[in-house]
């Protein structure tokens, strides 16, 4: 199910400290969660983010109180028991070597101005989804696209009857018209590879 959560605020558990953690952490930090790493070494990177880290093997007591878990370890026993004990305490939970087993996939994602793409392929296929993310960057609209289409609208909203159907009908034309252009300016020939002709 593709939902977009609204989390700011929480507290989250990210177990382990290697590059799917620090991954995760800019994730979560960058919704506002609050972030606590348990794991023995911590990559630089991750060090560097504001999170608290404790270095410490992971105990089952550490996903009590949490929104979000995430199970990021090198051993899969470890990332096993994590998520059993997240689901347990009703966290939200992402097991990074086998997300099937847990309850929160990380998509692909792009956006601007405050639109967001999420891309999942229903499978492991990261460059799927890496690839659909990039074709999908050109398309987004500008801040000053956003703006002028949303005064379009509050504008035709204030109106009745047919004119308002007509003033909402040239908008979603003009919208279709916008994201159909950078569509057409993607597809130029030579712009995307099928392998071998
Ligand atoms: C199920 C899922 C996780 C979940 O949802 O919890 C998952 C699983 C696995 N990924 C693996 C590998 C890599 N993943 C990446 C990168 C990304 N992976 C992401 C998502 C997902 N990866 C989810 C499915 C997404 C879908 O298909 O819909 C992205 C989109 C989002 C993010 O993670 O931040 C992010 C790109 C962000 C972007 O660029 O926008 C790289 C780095 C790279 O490519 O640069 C590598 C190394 C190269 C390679 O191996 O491909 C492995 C093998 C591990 C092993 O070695 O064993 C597994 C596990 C397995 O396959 O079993
Ligand atoms: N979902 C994805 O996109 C990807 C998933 N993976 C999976 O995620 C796993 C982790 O990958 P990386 O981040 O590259 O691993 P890594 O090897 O860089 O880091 C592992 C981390 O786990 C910590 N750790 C080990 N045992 C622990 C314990 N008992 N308690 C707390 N922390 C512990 C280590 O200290 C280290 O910080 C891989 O084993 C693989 O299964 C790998 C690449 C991408």
């Amino acid at each position: 199910m593709a939902v977009f959560l609204e989390l700011s605020g929480e507290q989250a558990l990210i177990v382990g400290g290697g590059s799917v953690a620090l991954r995760r952490a800019r994730t979560l930090l960058e919704a506002g969660l609050q972030v606590r790493v348990v794991a023995p070494r911590v990559l630089d990177e991750l060090a560097a983010l504001p999170m608290r880290h404790e270095a410490r093997t992971y105990r089952p007591d550490d996903v009590q109180g949490m929104r979000v878990v995430v199970a990021a370890t090198d051993d899969a026993a470890v990332n096993d028991a994590v998520t059993a004990d997240a689901r347990a305490a009703g966290a939200l939970v992402n097991h990074a070597g086998d997300a099937g087993q847990g309850t929160l996939r990380f998509p692909a994602v792009t956006g601007r101005a405050g639109v967001q793409v999420a891309i999942a392929t229903g499978r492991e296929l990261p460059m799927l989804a890496q690839a659909l993310r990039e074709g999908v960057e050109g398309l987004l609209p500008t801040q000053a696209d956003l703006d002028g289409w949303v005064a379009r609208r509050e504008q035709a909203l204030t109106m009745a009857g047919s004119e308002r159907e007509a003033a909402l009908e040239a908008l979603r034309l003009d919208i279709r018209a916008a994201i159909g252009a950078g569509l057409a300016d993607g597809l130029r020939p030579g712009s995307l590879k099928r392998g071998a002709a």
